[in-house]
């Protein structure tokens, strides 16, 4: 049985677990709750939609899951890791071992090439000369770029940009890849491509993938879609199923 199939059987742990999850902003004397009570059950190897409208607080959860922000109040376990218990050099540790980003801005360093994009994070892991170069030519190919290797991103497309963003999430083989709107500076056509693409990355290695979006049309593309609405959860739909469940 594949891991993919195992998972669909319920027969693997989840990546992410969130319990009760809650976070406040406050400015000056104001206090903003932006997540209240958040409950969500990220399946491992699959492909998760966090859709919601502009404010829901994508990001803000986003950020949480990656290990980016921590919560005010409830519980948040990564790949089996109960993250809150870990110092912040610990967790910037765990970060970067187990979780990849794609931003919609693409955050590729102007100064390197395709190829040193995605060498990057493996030259800060300390990989070998031979790992590095096998793994970025494999990614290279695998996201289509393997023509573009000595390109800089001043020297290709926004799509072109986003598939080194996604071999570069892909590196250091993460348990988890956060996507916060990666097609949102992209033209339809383009952030369908990349859309295809990510469904692709998470059938061919079993990553998991949570990607964020205000645009329904990418629940086709998902295994499971979470939906959020004033920072809370308003229903859950996994493929397959019919209708949506309450929070996981
Ligand atoms: N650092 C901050 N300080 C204060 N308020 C914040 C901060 N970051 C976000 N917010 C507020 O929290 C709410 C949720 O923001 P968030 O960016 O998480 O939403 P989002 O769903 O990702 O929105 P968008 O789709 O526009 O990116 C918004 O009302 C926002 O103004």
């Amino acid at each position: 049985m594949t891991e993919r199939k195992a998972d669909n059987a319920g027969n693997h742990r989840p990546v992410a677990v969130l319990t009760q999850v809650e976070k406040t902003y406050h400015m000056d004397s104001v206090s903003v709750p932006v997540i209240k009570g958040v409950d969500i059950l990220v399946r491992r190897a699959c492909f998760t939609v966090l859709l919601g409208p502009s404010g829901s607080g994508k990001t803000t959860l986003l950020n949480m899951i990656g290990c980016i922000d921590r919560p005010d109040d409830g519980e948040i376990i990564v790949a089996d890791c109960k993250v809150g218990e870990l110092t912040d050099d610990a967790l910037s540790d765990f970060r970067a071992n187990n979780i990849g980003f794609i931003f919609q801005n693409f955050n590729l360093l102007p100064v390197l090439s395709a190829y040193e994009n995605i060498e990057y994070p493996l030259l800060l892991a300390g990989a070998s000369a031979k790992k590095r170069g096998d793994r970025v030519t494999k990614l290279l190919n695998a996201v289509g770029l393997g023509d573009k290797a000595r390109n800089f991103p001043g020297q290709l497309s926004g799509g072109q940009r986003q598939r080194v963003a996604i071999a570069r999430a892909l590196a250091r083989k993460p348990k988890l890849v956060i996507a916060d709107e990666p097609t949102a500076n992209l033209d339809s056509q383009t952030g369908a491509a990349i859309l295809a693409l990510m469904r692709q990355m998470v059938d061919r290695y079993h990553v998991s993938f949570i990607f964020s979006s205000h645009d329904p049309d990418v629940i086709k593309a998902a295994d499971d879609t979470i939906f959020l609405k004033d920072g809370a959860i308003e229903g859950i739909r996994r493929k397959g199923e019919t209708g949506a469940e309450g929070a996981a």
